[in-house]
Protein backbone atom coordinates (compact mmCIF):
# COMPACT_ATOMS: atom_id res chain seq x y z
CA UNK A 1 0.00 0.00 0.00
CA UNK A 2 1.24 3.50 -1.20
CA UNK A 3 1.89 5.94 1.80
CA UNK A 4 2.03 9.50 1.83
CA UNK A 5 2.74 12.24 4.01
CA UNK A 6 1.45 16.30 3.65
CA UNK A 7 0.97 19.40 4.87
CA UNK A 8 -1.93 21.64 2.96
CA UNK A 9 -1.91 21.05 -0.42
CA UNK A 10 -0.94 24.26 -2.11
CA UNK A 11 0.65 25.31 -5.13
CA UNK A 12 4.28 25.18 -4.14
CA UNK A 13 6.52 27.24 -5.60
CA UNK A 14 3.14 29.37 -7.16
CA UNK A 15 2.34 26.02 -9.39
CA UNK A 16 -0.06 22.57 -8.47
CA UNK A 17 2.45 19.93 -8.00
CA UNK A 18 1.63 16.96 -9.64
CA UNK A 19 2.03 14.36 -6.77
CA UNK A 20 1.30 17.35 -3.81
CA UNK A 21 2.25 14.66 -1.12
CA UNK A 22 5.39 12.86 0.08
CA UNK A 23 5.79 9.37 -0.93
CA UNK A 24 7.18 7.74 2.39
CA UNK A 25 7.76 4.17 0.44
CA UNK A 26 9.51 5.18 -1.96
CA UNK A 27 12.23 7.29 0.19
CA UNK A 28 12.40 4.18 2.71
CA UNK A 29 13.26 2.17 -0.25
CA UNK A 30 15.81 5.09 -1.06
CA UNK A 31 17.39 4.74 2.09
CA UNK A 32 17.75 1.41 2.40
CA UNK A 33 20.03 0.85 -0.32
CA UNK A 34 21.91 4.35 0.30
CA UNK A 35 22.50 2.35 3.55
CA UNK A 36 23.89 -0.75 1.74
CA UNK A 37 25.46 1.40 -0.85
CA UNK A 38 27.69 2.57 2.02
CA UNK A 39 28.31 -0.70 3.41
CA UNK A 40 25.97 -0.76 5.88
CA UNK A 41 23.53 -3.56 6.80
CA UNK A 42 19.82 -1.89 6.99
CA UNK A 43 18.82 -5.16 9.09
CA UNK A 44 20.73 -4.72 11.66
CA UNK A 45 18.87 -3.79 15.17
CA UNK A 46 20.01 -0.27 14.87
CA UNK A 47 18.99 0.56 11.23
CA UNK A 48 15.99 -1.67 11.15
CA UNK A 49 13.30 1.49 11.63
CA UNK A 50 16.33 3.87 10.15
CA UNK A 51 14.19 4.21 6.56
CA UNK A 52 10.52 4.84 8.40
CA UNK A 53 12.48 7.41 10.22
CA UNK A 54 14.41 9.38 7.51
CA UNK A 55 10.98 8.63 5.37
CA UNK A 56 9.17 10.79 8.18
CA UNK A 57 12.27 13.42 8.77
CA UNK A 58 12.02 14.35 5.12
CA UNK A 59 8.05 15.06 5.09
CA UNK A 60 8.68 17.07 7.18
CA UNK A 61 11.25 19.44 6.76
CA UNK A 62 10.39 19.28 2.70
CA UNK A 63 6.45 19.87 3.75
CA UNK A 64 6.64 23.35 1.99
CA UNK A 65 6.92 22.00 -1.29
CA UNK A 66 3.08 20.88 -1.23
CA UNK A 67 2.15 24.43 1.22
CA UNK A 68 0.81 27.62 -0.66
CA UNK A 69 2.52 30.87 1.69
CA UNK A 70 -0.15 32.94 0.49
CA UNK A 71 -3.05 31.44 2.33
CA UNK A 72 -1.38 33.31 5.17
CA UNK A 73 -1.19 37.02 4.02
CA UNK A 74 -4.81 36.62 2.89
CA UNK A 75 -5.82 38.41 6.22
CA UNK A 76 -4.48 42.03 6.42
CA UNK A 77 -6.00 45.04 9.11
CA UNK A 78 -6.61 48.25 7.87
CA UNK A 79 -4.37 50.96 9.61
CA UNK A 80 -3.11 53.93 8.38
CA UNK A 81 0.66 53.44 9.16
CA UNK A 82 2.98 54.33 6.46
CA UNK A 83 6.30 53.81 8.18
CA UNK A 84 8.62 50.47 8.73
CA UNK A 85 7.58 47.72 10.07
CA UNK A 86 10.65 45.51 11.11
CA UNK A 87 10.78 42.08 12.20
CA UNK A 88 13.86 41.29 13.39
CA UNK A 89 16.07 37.86 14.19
CA UNK A 90 13.38 34.93 12.67
CA UNK A 91 15.13 31.57 13.24
CA UNK A 92 15.42 30.10 9.89
CA UNK A 93 16.33 26.23 9.13
CA UNK A 94 16.15 25.16 5.84
CA UNK A 95 18.17 22.89 3.34
CA UNK A 96 20.45 23.26 0.43
CA UNK A 97 19.50 21.72 -2.86
CA UNK A 98 23.03 20.62 -3.85
CA UNK A 99 23.40 18.34 -0.68
CA UNK A 100 20.13 18.01 1.04
CA UNK A 101 22.19 19.14 4.52
CA UNK A 102 20.82 22.18 6.94
CA UNK A 103 20.98 25.84 6.56
CA UNK A 104 20.11 27.36 9.50
CA UNK A 105 20.20 31.28 10.17
CA UNK A 106 18.12 33.91 10.70
CA UNK A 107 16.28 36.19 8.77
CA UNK A 108 15.53 39.71 9.19
CA UNK A 109 12.14 41.47 7.29
CA UNK A 110 10.67 44.88 6.78
CA UNK A 111 8.17 46.20 4.63
CA UNK A 112 6.40 49.32 4.22
CA UNK A 113 2.96 49.26 4.63
CA UNK A 114 0.47 50.46 2.00
CA UNK A 115 -3.00 51.41 3.96
CA UNK A 116 -2.69 47.76 5.44
CA UNK A 117 -0.93 45.73 7.80
CA UNK A 118 -0.45 42.06 8.24
CA UNK A 119 -0.74 40.34 11.66
CA UNK A 120 2.94 39.68 12.65
CA UNK A 121 3.78 36.04 12.99
CA UNK A 122 2.40 35.63 9.31
CA UNK A 123 5.92 36.71 8.40
CA UNK A 124 7.64 34.10 9.88
CA UNK A 125 4.51 31.23 8.52
CA UNK A 126 5.29 32.53 5.33
CA UNK A 127 9.23 31.73 5.48
CA UNK A 128 8.83 28.38 7.22
CA UNK A 129 6.48 27.28 4.25
CA UNK A 130 9.40 28.83 1.80
CA UNK A 131 12.31 27.45 3.73
CA UNK A 132 10.55 23.92 4.48
CA UNK A 133 12.01 23.14 0.40
CA UNK A 134 15.45 22.51 -1.04
CA UNK A 135 16.41 26.02 -0.90
CA UNK A 136 19.16 28.18 -2.49
CA UNK A 137 19.63 31.01 -0.20
CA UNK A 138 19.36 33.87 -2.93
CA UNK A 139 16.15 32.27 -3.96
CA UNK A 140 14.52 32.06 -0.81
CA UNK A 141 15.51 35.80 -0.13
CA UNK A 142 14.05 36.72 -3.73
CA UNK A 143 11.20 34.58 -3.16
CA UNK A 144 10.20 36.08 0.87
CA UNK A 145 10.03 40.06 -0.85
CA UNK A 146 8.16 39.13 -3.86
CA UNK A 147 5.90 37.08 -2.33
CA UNK A 148 5.34 40.28 0.29
CA UNK A 149 5.67 42.90 -2.01
CA UNK A 150 2.63 41.44 -4.26
CA UNK A 151 0.69 40.19 -1.65
CA UNK A 152 0.79 42.64 1.21
CA UNK A 153 0.88 45.79 -1.69
CA UNK A 154 3.60 46.93 -0.13
CA UNK A 155 5.67 50.01 -0.45
CA UNK A 156 8.44 48.14 0.09
CA UNK A 157 10.06 45.29 1.05
CA UNK A 158 13.84 44.27 2.33
CA UNK A 159 15.13 40.81 3.43
CA UNK A 160 17.99 39.83 4.86
CA UNK A 161 18.67 36.21 5.94
CA UNK A 162 22.04 35.49 7.59
CA UNK A 163 22.94 31.56 7.70
CA UNK A 164 25.41 29.01 7.93
CA UNK A 165 25.30 25.80 5.64
CA UNK A 166 26.05 23.19 6.96
CA UNK A 167 27.47 21.62 3.73
CA UNK A 168 30.19 24.59 3.80
CA UNK A 169 30.38 23.89 8.08
CA UNK A 170 30.61 19.65 8.59
CA UNK A 171 32.08 18.71 5.30
CA UNK A 172 33.81 19.93 1.88
CA UNK A 173 35.47 23.14 2.35
CA UNK A 174 35.00 22.72 6.15
CA UNK A 175 34.91 26.47 7.52
CA UNK A 176 32.58 25.69 10.67
CA UNK A 177 32.62 29.67 11.52
CA UNK A 178 31.71 30.71 8.16
CA UNK A 179 27.65 32.22 7.54
CA UNK A 180 26.30 33.40 4.35
CA UNK A 181 24.35 36.90 4.27
CA UNK A 182 21.94 37.82 1.39
CA UNK A 183 19.83 40.39 0.90
CA UNK A 184 17.02 41.56 -1.43
CA UNK A 185 15.26 44.79 -1.52
CA UNK A 186 12.13 45.16 -3.65
CA UNK A 187 9.84 48.83 -4.22
CA UNK A 188 11.03 52.07 -1.88
CA UNK A 189 14.16 50.46 -0.48
CA UNK A 190 15.58 49.74 -3.70
CA UNK A 191 14.78 53.23 -4.82
CA UNK A 192 15.69 55.56 -1.90
CA UNK A 193 18.92 55.00 -0.77
CA UNK A 194 18.20 56.61 2.48
CA UNK A 195 15.17 54.03 2.88
CA UNK A 196 17.32 51.03 2.34
CA UNK A 197 20.44 52.82 4.88
CA UNK A 198 17.74 53.32 7.51
CA UNK A 199 16.91 49.60 7.13
CA UNK A 200 20.16 47.93 6.98
CA UNK A 201 21.74 49.98 10.00
CA UNK A 202 18.21 49.05 11.88
CA UNK A 203 18.95 45.27 10.87
CA UNK A 204 22.46 45.27 11.44
CA UNK A 205 23.01 47.77 14.15
CA UNK A 206 26.71 48.48 15.10
CA UNK A 207 27.84 45.77 12.15
CA UNK A 208 27.55 48.26 9.43
N1 LIG B 1 25.25 30.36 -3.97
C1 LIG B 1 24.90 29.38 -3.16
N2 LIG B 1 25.69 28.29 -3.05
C2 LIG B 1 25.30 27.32 -2.22
C3 LIG B 1 24.14 27.37 -1.46
N3 LIG B 1 24.05 26.23 -0.71
C4 LIG B 1 25.15 25.52 -1.02
N4 LIG B 1 25.91 26.15 -1.92
C5 LIG B 1 27.16 25.80 -2.61
O1 LIG B 1 26.86 25.03 -3.74
C6 LIG B 1 28.09 24.59 -4.25
C7 LIG B 1 27.92 23.26 -4.95
O2 LIG B 1 29.14 23.04 -5.59
P1 LIG B 1 29.55 21.71 -6.35
O3 LIG B 1 30.95 21.88 -6.83
O4 LIG B 1 28.49 21.38 -7.34
O5 LIG B 1 29.45 20.60 -5.20
P2 LIG B 1 30.60 19.97 -4.28
O6 LIG B 1 31.59 19.22 -5.13
O7 LIG B 1 29.92 19.16 -3.20
O8 LIG B 1 31.29 21.27 -3.70
P3 LIG B 1 32.04 21.55 -2.30
O9 LIG B 1 31.00 21.97 -1.30
O10 LIG B 1 32.99 22.67 -2.61
O11 LIG B 1 32.72 20.29 -1.88
C8 LIG B 1 29.04 24.60 -3.09
O12 LIG B 1 30.01 25.60 -3.35
C9 LIG B 1 28.17 24.99 -1.90
O13 LIG B 1 28.89 25.72 -0.92
C10 LIG B 1 23.32 28.52 -1.59
O14 LIG B 1 22.27 28.66 -0.97
N5 LIG B 1 23.74 29.49 -2.45
ZN1 LIG C 1 25.00 22.48 0.01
Amino acid sequence: MEQTAAGDSGTGRGEPREAGRVDLERIRRAIREILLAVGEDPDREGLQETPDRVARMYAEVFQGLHQDPRVHLKKLFTQKYDEMVLVRDIRLVSFCEHHLLPVIGRAHVAYLPNGRVVGLSKIPRVIDVLAKRPQLQERLTEEVAELLMKELDAKGVAVVIEASHSCMTIRGVNKPDSSFVTSAVRGAFKERSATRAEVMSLIFGSKV
